[in-house]
């Protein structure tokens, strides 16, 4: 009998950032191990002896989507929001930049990835984002605003 369950998967990606104007240490170029959860919510396959009985959604195809649509851009690049003074020279390094359009704090980095996932058609519940093993900013998928 088919039932709403929520499932989890855990990913992590690496990249460095700036809060530019911050009142302390984070106004400095710095990095995170970024820890990623992705909640998806669903009622589980029924289809007899199909790949997907039983499962709300099969992890091996949730770690496809969420590596297309986030991690292969954000992992490994410097993080801005687009006024950082760094920019210029990172691009001129050939350092993988990208622009954002808004300060990259846990909180804006868990609504835009909250909201790419959505919108790239994931039953999604929620997104947890870890910056530090002790900070981390979640936002519910129905809160995303459109
Ligand atoms: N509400 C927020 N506060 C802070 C953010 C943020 O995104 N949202 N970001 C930072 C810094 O980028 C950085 O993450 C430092 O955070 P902090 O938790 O202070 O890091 P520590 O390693 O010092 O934390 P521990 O207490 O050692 O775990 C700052 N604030
Ligand atoms: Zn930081």
């Amino acid at each position: 009998m088919p039932n709403e369950v929520i499932v989890s998967k855990r990913f992590t990606f690496d990249s460095a950032h700036q809060l530019v104007g911050h009142k302390g240490k984070c106004a400095n170029l710095h990095g995170h191990t970024y820890i990623l959860e992705v909640m998806v919510k669903g009622e589980t396959k029924c289809e007899q002896h199909g790949s997907d009985e039983g499962f709300v959604i099969d992890f091996a195809d949730l770690k496809d989507i969420v590596k297309l649509k986030v991690l292969n851009s954000l992992d490994h690049a410097f993080l801005a929001k687009g006024d950082e003074p760094v920019i210029d020279v990172l691009k001129a390094s050939g350092s993988k930049v990208v622009i954002l359009g808004f300060r990259t704090t846990v909180e804006n980095l868990a609504i835009y990835i909250c909201r790419t996932l959505k919108n790239a058609g994931l039953p999604l519940y929620a997104v947890r984002l870890y910056e530090t093993p002790t900070s981390w900013a979640q936002v519910m998928a129905d809160d995303i605003r459109d």
